[in-house]
């Protein structure tokens, strides 16, 4: 293959391209580098992440698209470095640098400054994210006592504020959760995320469980507190909507690598990985555009037994014979987009 320098970790199958090497060399506020998960379970290894490379600059925001148990959550989880170690095996090699420093290298203290100050997150459910029996002024407020180290009244003060900035009147401090719909409760989320304005936010399914005109109003809030804040972006999401509205970089993940990658425009309109084409529902259709991830034929890859090689190439219409025993590295297409498919790779 064109362009390829040797391994650089201690597994052989991660082969880059210089191009993919230099683009993972450059300035960005966050880099995941060969992230390798697996969880032991009472039944098999999971191999949940195989090798992740990804990146965000400051003030960019990156999509993470992908089926169900592509390991777009563990991503996210381990960025954190929230997952438990107990069950989760983050393999030697694998490396995560926010702003310079490796979050494996973080002591309690760092991590606990990481966590809710310098990154936070949002999550799919609002409902699980807030706590029922503290008022949203209390939750809000805690997260500015403990990263700003502020007194009660001032956190109190701050949470109407931030209450104010995301719709709500800040007079609702005083109430509960349940108090709240289901969207005022993910704005509410969201106001907690940004408390401490967050050099970078990740949004994991952020308005599923909201109706589509809340949706588009949690998308324009957190659209213009990008712009204003020049907040990075990490969201996971199955909307393309979202993608489009809202993301700069796109990434597409596959049995818990990245197979696609480059300006989400690009990607969206001219997709290169046959998985990607599948997503995006841009092989032939009668139906029209599509706007969420379509269903591709074939079973999601098991991640307790990968096949070998190219672990999309059961499924894929156009394997060939290298793609069931050798790993296709990421290969520039050109403009910064990458693909990793002995197909479509070239230039
Ligand atoms: N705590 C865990 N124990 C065992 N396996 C796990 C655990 N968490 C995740 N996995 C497995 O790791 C793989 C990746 O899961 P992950 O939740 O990261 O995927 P995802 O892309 O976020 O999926 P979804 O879109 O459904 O949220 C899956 O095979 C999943 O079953």
């Amino acid at each position: 293959m064109e362009n390829q320098t040797a391994p650089v970790s201690a597994q052989d199958e991660f082969v880059k391209t210089r191009e993919w090497q230099e683009l993972m060399e450059s300035d960005a506020l966050l880099k995941v580098t060969d992230l390798q998960v697996h969880f032991q379970t009472e039944r098999a290894l999971i191999k949940a992440l195989n090798g992740v490379d990804l990146l965000i600059r400051k003030g960019e925001s990156l999509g993470l698209v992908g089926e169900t148990g592509a390991g777009k959550t563990t991503t996210a989880l381990s960025i954190l470095n929230l997952l438990r170690r107990d069950i989760a095996d983050t393999k030697d090699g694998s490396s995560i640098v926010f702003d310079g420093k490796s979050v494996f290298d973080m002591s309690e203290k760092e991590l606990r400054t990481l966590r809710g100050g310098k990154v936070s997150m949002v999550f799919q459910n609002p409902l699980t994210a807030l706590n029922p029996v503290f008022t949203v002024g209390e939750q809000i407020g805690m997260v500015l006592r403990v990263h700003q180290k502020m007194n009660d009244k001032d956190a109190l003060k701050r949470a109407g504020e931030l209450l104010e900035m995301v719709g709500i009147a800040g007079s609702r401090i005083k109430d509960y959760p349940s108090q709240f719909s289901g969207g005022m409760r993910q704005r509410v989320g969201i106001a907690a995320a940004l408390a401490c304005n967050p050099q970078l936010l990740i949004a994991d399914e952020p308005t599923t469980a909201l109706d589509v005109t809340i949706q588009a109003q949690i998308l324009e809030l957190m659209r213009g507190l990008q712009t204003k804040y020049d907040t990075s972006l990490l969201m996971i999401t199955h909307n393309l909507g979202i993608i489009s509205e809202l993301c700069q970089q796109l990434a597409v993940m596959y049995a818990g690598r990245i197979i696609e990658y480059g300006s989400a425009k690009d990607v969206l309109a001219s997709p290169r990985h046959p998985y990607t084409q599948g997503l995006l529902g841009a092989l032939p259709s009668l139906e029209g555009p599509r706007h969420r991830l379509t269903a591709i034929p074939g079973v999601i890859a098991d991640a307790s037994n990968l096949p070998d090689g190219c672990a999309f190439h059961p499924r894929c219409a156009q394997c060939c014979e290298e793609c069931k025993t050798r790993q296709p590295s990421m290969m520039h297409v050109g403009n910064g987009h990458f693909v990793a498919c002995f197909n479509h790779g070239k230039e």
